[in-house]
């Protein structure tokens, strides 16, 4: 159920005007065991294409923004790579020169390939900007000898390591979601909903909005809902606020 002062809360939103941040694996569909099939499925994408008609929507995720406009066949605004690049009506401008890092990503994975060799049910993606290791097919007991590899890995070639939900990714260093979406929004009213580490820096560099964790966990966010289907729930509740103020 939804917590009644969210409710509440999310009437301090303004049409027009107020910001909408949502991260996408976990918060608007589910997290699942092959990264390549997370569609947006029609029920979002009708929500989403209202959502973006009545106030400032942006999607922000670690994904690239190819796979995001795949996912989502829309013309949306995204911060995409955790903070490393963002699309803003069109245009794309990138953190602190991160495209500069294209090569070396691409370096990074063509040498890391042979890993799945050493580690049976790894599998790894390659995105312009970042570099996926997904250890969820793996056994547990083989994850540490994993994340050493990978920080080694880091630590040579002057890049982050985020561990995610099943996964390690090498990205951009010194990308943050919240300092992207603190620059793209200033002080504007804005709520901010999110699933997983990389998203509580969104909601730490953005205290006075209403932010909101998706799932169990620790966090700093103000509110929390169960799951994706109940953010839906607080995405409808915002679409009905939008509608009575028309
Ligand atoms: O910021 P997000 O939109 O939440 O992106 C974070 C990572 O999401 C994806 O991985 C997660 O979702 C996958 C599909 O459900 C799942 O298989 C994986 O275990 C999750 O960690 C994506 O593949 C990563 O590149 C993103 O960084």
């Amino acid at each position: 159920m939804i917590d009644g002062l969210l409710i509440t809360e999310l009437n301090k939103l303004t049409p027009g005007s107020s910001y909408i941040f949502l991260d996408y694996d976990g918060t608007l569909v589910p997290i699942i065991m092959n990264p390549e099939q997370s569609l947006a499925d029609p029920e979002l994408i009708e929500m989403l294409t209202e959502l973006r008609s009545k106030y400032k929507l942006f999607i922000v995720s670690g994904r690239s923004p190819e796979e995001i406009k795949r996912f989502i066949p829309l013309d949306l605004n995204l911060i995409c790579y955790h903070g490393a690049c963002s699309i803003v009506n069109g245009k794309t401008y990138y953190y602190n020169n991160a495209q500069s890092f294209l090569g070396i990503f691409n370096e990074i994975y063509q040498s890391s390939l042979n890993l799945v060799n050493e580690f049976p049910g790894l599998r790894i993606y390659k995105k312009n900007l970042a570099v996926l290791y997904h250890f969820g097919l793996m056994k547990p007991q083989d994850v540490p000898a994993l994340e050493r590899v990978i920080v080694e890995i880091s630590q040579k070639e002057h890049v982050d390591v985020y561990k995610g939900k099943m996964i390690f990714e090498l990205r951009v260093p010194g990308v943050n979601k919240g300092i992207a979406i603190k620059n793209v929004r200033d002080e504007e009213t804005a709520l901010i909903a999110g699933d997983d580490a990389t998203d509580e820096c969104s909601f730490k560099y953005n205290e006075d909005a209403i932010t909101i964790k998706v799932g169990p966990g620790k966090t700093s966010a103000h509110f929390r809902v169960n799951d994706y289907s109940e953010m839906r729930e607080v995405l409808k509740l915002l679409l009905n606020n939008a509608e009575k103020r028309s």
